[in-house]
């Protein structure tokens, strides 16, 4: 469905500046995926996304979107994907029908096809109770599913979706994600999506594209992110803190142990697997005669392997546009 090799987009800001905003990505998604780009704020997701849809041009690199070459064919491009943007969407003063028609209608379909097309779309989302109200009445959840009807409606097999659930409640991004989920299975559409939530990527996204600066840092599934670059995380305390560096040898020798630390009674550590690990080591601690009062483990989260990879935390990753565009045109100047 996707392929692209070394795409690159540069946005020349005045006269001097670049903005290096994606450098050079190598992406493939196949048909029937459901694939969340995860990254911190100016990380290059919508650039990349926005390329992908052919709304921007890229600077560098080749991509083929649904069979079609977004430079040298974007209208088929176009004409094959559906795309929803960030807060874009249906005309506030319509009905939703009316504009489920009129989009259907937009992209060449008949009357009666775009209609039943919408009522599919209205049943598929949840919304047929609310067809007949005005776009500008709706709750965020409700406007937010409206739209990702609104990208389907001309029936694409590959949906884009820029930060879909970004200022909703955690109930209704659940709820939106349960109707992308059934989508997909029932529409058979392949979905790319961008999001900032690495709770829900985790849930619900099958395979996970952390982008940073412009470039994939790792393409998985969640799990496998998690075991590879995270590890689970195992905290003990024993009943005497002088038996602590003894109990921290222990931990030491547990299956892909690292990060062993050791702070008053308590020792922490990343192993490969926290559930054994801590049946073993609470083993060796007793024949070494040390008395263990507290077994903790944890799984890893996205944030985790964000951690690993990069050394920041994309939870506490506050880098703004602003600052990413002064960064690169410090970088170009110098
Ligand atoms: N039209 C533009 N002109 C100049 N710089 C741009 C333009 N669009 C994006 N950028 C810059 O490119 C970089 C990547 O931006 P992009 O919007 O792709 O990131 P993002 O990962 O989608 O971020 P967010 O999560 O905040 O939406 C940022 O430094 C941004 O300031």
């Amino acid at each position: 469905m996707i392929r692209t090799r070394g795409l690159t987009k540069d946005f020349v800001v005045g006269r001097t500046r670049t903005v290096h905003a994606v450098r050079g990505i190598d992406l493939d998604v196949g048909a029937g995926e459901l694939v969340a780009v995860l990254g911190p704020n100016g990380a290059g997701k919508t650039t990349t996304m926005r390329m992908l849809t052919t709304l921007v041009r890229p600077t560098a690199g080749t991509a083929t979107v649904a069979g079609a070459d977004v430079l040298a064919d974007p209208a088929a491009v176009r004409r094959r994907i559906g795309y929803v943007g960030q807060g874009n969407g249906a005309g506030r003063s319509q009905h939703v029908v009316d504009e489920l028609v009129l989009h259907g209608r937009v992209h060449g379909l008949s009357a009666r096809t775009a209609r039943r097309r919408a009522d599919e779309l209205l049943d598929a989302l949840d919304l047929t109770d609310l067809a007949h109200r005005k776009v500008q009445s709706l709750s965020g959840g409700q406007r937010r599913r409206a739209d990702v009807a609104l990208g389907l409606v001309h029936g694409p097999r590959l949906l884009f979706l820029d930060e879909p659930s970004t200022g909703l409640d955690p109930q209704t991004r659940a709820h939106l994600w349960e109707h992308v989920g059934r989508l997909r299975a029932e529409q058979d559409v392949t979905i790319v999506l961008t999001t900032h939530y690495l709770d829900e990527a985790d849930s619900f996204a099958e395979r996970v594209v952390v982008v940073d600066h412009g470039r994939v840092i790792a393409d998985d599934t969640a799990d496998a992110l998690k075991r590879d670059l995270a590890g689970d995380r195992l905290a003990l305390a024993v009943a005497r803190t002088a038996d602590a560096a003894a109990l921290a040898q222990v931990v030491g020798r547990a299956a892909g142990a690292r990060e062993v630390e050791v702070e008053g009674p308590r020792v922490t550590a990343r192993v490969a697997d926290a559930a054994s690990a801590a049946a073993q080591v609470v083993r060796a601690a007793v024949a070494a005669g040390v008395d263990v009062t507290e077994v903790r483990t944890q799984r890893p989260t996205l944030d985790d392997v964000f951690l690993a990879l990069t050394g920041r935390s994309l939870r506490e990753t506050a880098t703004t546009t602003e600052d990413r565009a002064d960064d690169s045109a410090g970088k170009d100047a110098a």
